[in-house]
């Protein structure tokens, strides 16, 4: 695969797959060859050439048969059964998929997968697209087996790795095995606690993103909640990782689609603003390759799309990684000052990783995998826990209450204050209950296995070997059995009152909007301290939020037609897309009250 790296990802593709396929007619080539040589027994050449022709579905059918005889007797010995299958109506279930890909661009996010799953009446199914098995499941169970009792036998796999490679490489998103274990262990250190409770960082963000906002609100136009809490996750992910924020909040803010054309004009694309664009870009293409399958390839024959998207990306984190290597001291320094190679006071992940490798793909793969991790998912958080308080002014009261009691309206909160702020933390999880920022996620088993059924009475459900497994913590979250009949409710008060000994603490495993196990988010206090500080820092600052529906760009807000849907996607007033990470369509365009009591 590394020598046909630089072709597009087609044309390996079709290799590769031609290949397999012409193996059936050279062995009846062959066959005929021996029938002739040694037997003299004369095959026409209208009999060779169309047992050619049938050789190739034959091999192919009896392929599939074979596998699933294999699979059955492997199933019985383990005592297990299969998943439900969703059966489509055209050969190799190509309809299910052609509806995946289309729900995944068009509908409100799960949808599909619902409907199928309420069809067979089951919460785990098999999709088998293309004759190959691929599990879905909103099991806590599963989920459990996934990602922390049987760890070793679920891992990221070659499919989902190769098809993410050309934006994540080889960083810790896309790595099993000792590449995974190099990165993570090369970045848990940064995430001690005393690395992560101290708030200046976020302070002067935070003091520069609302300073932007109240000039922005005070010449009359909404903002872009979205962009300016990425700038904010951005800079201080920077700063705080790489020692100097790449000052994405010093550019100017977008205006709205309502405003006058000359306003719109004269911002220009930030730098920043192009390599978030081009990075928005590449995930999604990527996400794209996932929906499709194995024969995603046969999309980027003659171009692999994240080429152009990656270029802005790779230019904008260039000039970081030269300062780090150009600041690296030399191995004849290392040597003197006795090969420190344990992380030192006020060192950077990035200064740490230029001691162990020069390598400029490992370091950029590193550098970006955490930029997703630690932009991305946070700005995200925030984004929808704006939406969900304007949707509900009285919890938002509710909350700014709690921040005027016990920190005031302008002191700056500390890490106890954080910790002692019960409602602001449901508020953050009722959050990311609802819209955890990783809504689906896959991994490849290793072995065949099993995973335990919700009734005690059924047979466990029968994994084979290499058989992709996704997992969807969005529908689990979502669940009226798991979390009682007003779970399409945004209600912070389930993480407190007798709802959380009713549902949550018997079943810590319906809850995992970081994962768990050993891949368990390495940034998830951080990221709780990073956003209740920024919402604490906006509610000293402004009394009231509500959207500004009329200034999202066409065709951004949730199509009409879903008003008269069941469950959130008939109240929904933004749209949720997901690529590696949810988002809102368009942005999610805001105004805000300043506080009176400020
Ligand atoms: C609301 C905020 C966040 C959420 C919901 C979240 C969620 C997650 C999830 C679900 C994963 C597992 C992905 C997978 O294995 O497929 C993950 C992994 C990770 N997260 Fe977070 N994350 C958040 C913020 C952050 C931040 C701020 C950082 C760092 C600055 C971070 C660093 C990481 C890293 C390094 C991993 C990789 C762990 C591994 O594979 O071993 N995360 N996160």
């Amino acid at each position: 695969m590394k020598i046909l790296g630089f072709l597009p990802p087609g044309i390996p593709y079709v290799f590769r797959t031609l290949f397999s396929v012409v193996l059936a007619p050279l062995s009846v080539l062959f066959a005929v060859d021996v029938l002739r040589t040694r037997f003299s027994v004369q095959i026409p050449i209208w009999v060779s050439a169309l047992l050619c022709i049938v050789s190739i579905p034959l091999l192919f059918a009896a392929r599939v048969v074979w596998k699933s005889q294999q699979e059955k007797q492997e199933a019985k010995r383990m005592g297990a059964r299969f998943a439900p299958v969703m059966n489509g109506n055209w050969p190799g279930n190509v309809d299910v998929l052609l509806e995946f890909v289309r729900s995944s661009r068009n509908d409100y996010p799960g949808e599909v997968q619902l409907g199928w799953m309420a069809h067979l009446g089951t919460n785990v199914m098999d999709l088998r697209v293309l004759w190959e098995d691929i599990l879905f499941t909103t099991e806590p169970e599963h989920i459990k087996a996934i990602l922390a009792t049987d760890f070793q036998n679920f891992i990221k796999g070659d499919k989902f790795k190769y098809s993410m490679r050309s934006v994540l490489g080889t960083g810790v998103f896309n790595a099993d095995g000792d590449m995974w274990k190099f990165h993570r262990s090369m970045t848990r250190p940064f995430f001690s606690r005393d690395r992560i409770s101290h708030f200046d960082i976020f302070d002067r963000h935070a003091e520069d993103a609302i300073a932007r906002m109240k000039e922005r609100f005070r010449s009359g136009y909404a903002i872009n909640f979205q962009d300016l809490a990425s700038r904010f996750t951005l800079d201080s992910a920077t700063e705080f990782l790489f020692g100097n924020d790449v000052r994405s909040l010093a550019s100017p803010l977008p205006y709205p689609y309502s405003a006058p054309a000359a306003e719109r004009s004269n911002v220009g694309l930030s730098h920043a603003e192009q390599f978030a664009r081009a990075f928005a870009e590449s995930q999604e293409i990527i996400a794209d390759r996932s929906r499709v399958g194995a024969t995603w390839p046969l999309q980027e024959m003659f171009k692999d799309k994240t080429k152009d998207p990656m270029k802005v990306v790779n230019g904008y984190i260039e000039p970081i990684l030269r300062e780090a290597l150009e600041k690296k001291p030399s191995t004849e320094e290392r040597g003197a000052n006795g090969e420190k190679m344990e992380v030192e006071e006020g060192e950077t992940l990035l200064d740490n990783l230029v001691k162990f490798t020069s390598d400029p793909i490992v370091l950029k793969d590193e550098i970006l995998n955490i930029l997703i991790a630690g932009r991305d998912t946070t700005a995200s958080t925030l984004t929808f826990a704006i939406y969900l308080l304007a949707m509900h002014p009285p919890v938002l009261a509710k909350l700014r209450s709690e921040i005027m009691e016990l920190i005031g309206p302008s002191r700056r909160p500390t890490y106890d204050d954080i910790r002692d702020m019960k409602f602001l933390r449901a508020v953050i999880n009722e959050t990311l209950r609802l819209f955890p920022v990783v809504p689906f996620n896959i991994r490849e088993s290793v072995n065949s296995t099993t995973l335990p059924s919700s009734n005690p009475t059924e047979k466990p459900i029968y994994v084979p070997a290499r058989t992709s497994t996704s997992y969807s913590v969005f529908l689990m979250h979502r669940r009226t059995d798991l979390w009682g009949p007003d779970a399409a409710e945004f209600d912070p008060d389930r993480f407190i009152d007798e709802r959380l000994k009713k549902y949550l603490t018997p079943h810590p495993f319906i809850f995992v909007p970081f994962n768990a196990g050993p891949r368990i988010c390495l940034g998830q206090q951080f990221a709780y301290n990073e956003m209740s500080f920024m919402l604490i820092r906006l509610f000293q600052s402004f009394s009231s939020v509500t959207l500004s529906p009329s200034s999202h760009p066409p065709g951004t807000l949730p199509p009409p037609e879903w008003s008269s849907a069941k469950g959130r996607k008939g109240i929904e007033k933004f749209w949720p897309k997901s690529h590696l990470t949810m988002y809102s369509l368009g942005g999610l365009w805001v105004n805000m009250e300043e506080a009176k009591d400020a």
